[in-house]
């Protein structure tokens, strides 16, 4: 694991099934990350959606899986990230919507990482707190990296609420540097994602994120349901690369 200043930014795509992770590979997307969008902003695709996109990108790219915005039942997340690393995925990424509290978000995550060792030592973990966690009641992001760094390969900040409202309207640029911050200091990746598009996605990059995960940015339409443009990732890409300033080292 490496964070940031030793690697180029990585772009992860959201895609919900193959047709989508070809679109998003084609377009340079660097992570192709698995998500059913139908079932929440982490939402968990299918065991064998999961496995079909982990053959359709065929070690091109590194896959992540979501598990969903999860309740406070460490059992039964365990259980769905036993599930996911079993599906060839590299990542699995856990919305921690019913945890309210770092001791429930560790204890939890305790419990994921666990049963990820069971399935395979190469699996890690990335836990997702969320922007607009006072809307919704769940864990204060800059809880997390404490409460995750014995468990985790490195946190993510999404919103819950896809209202289009993005992470830079939901939080303050001051507690997203502090959180970016807490990562690092901690050794975790620090990856930022909600509703980003192509402005956020250079702002993330100023203030030193490791990855930033998209969705919506690159849908046809600019609509989360819709799906994934290989131009739009291009252009996404494009972008970034030319606000880069050093080679790219593999982060994962
Ligand atoms: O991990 C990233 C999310 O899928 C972001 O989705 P979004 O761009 O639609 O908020």
């Amino acid at each position: 694991m490496q964070s940031s200043g030793r690697s180029a930014m990585k772009l992860m795509i959201s895609v919900r099934d193959e047709q989508e992770a070809v679109a998003a590979l084609a377009g340079g997307a660097d992570i192709i990350d698995v998500k059913n969008p139908a079932e929440g902003s982490l939402g968990a695709g299918r065991p064998e959606t999961i496995a079909a996109i982990v053959r359709a990108v065929q070690a091109a790219a590194p896959v992540s899986a979501s598990i969903g915005d999860v309740p406070n039942l460490p059992g039964t997340v365990a259980l769905a990230g036993l599930g996911a690393a079993t599906c060839g995925v590299r990542l699995v990424k856990v919305g921690l919507l019913g945890t309210r509290t770092g001791a429930e978000a560790a204890n939890l995550l305790d419990a994921v990482s666990g049963a990820l060792r069971m399935a395979n030592g190469t699996v890690g973990l990335v836990a997702c707190a969320y922007a607009d966690a006072a809307l919704v009641g769940s864990l204060d992001p800059l809880e997390l990296p404490e409460a995750a760094a014995p468990f985790a390969e490195g946190c993510l900040i999404d919103t819950a609420i896809k209202d289009g409202r993005t992470l830079f309207q939901c939080l303050p640029e001051a507690t997203i540097t502090r959180f970016i911050q807490q990562c690092h200091d901690r050794g975790l990746f620090c990856a930022l994602a909600g509703s980003l598009q192509q402005a956020d996605i250079l702002r993330a990059l100023a203030l030193g994120a490791d990855i930033v995960g998209v969705r919506t940015a690159a849908c046809e339409g600019g609509q989360r349901s819709g799906s994934i443009s290989t131009k739009l990732v291009e252009r996404l890409k494009a972008s970034l690369s030319s606000h880069l300033k050093s080679p790219c080292v593999p982060l994962l």
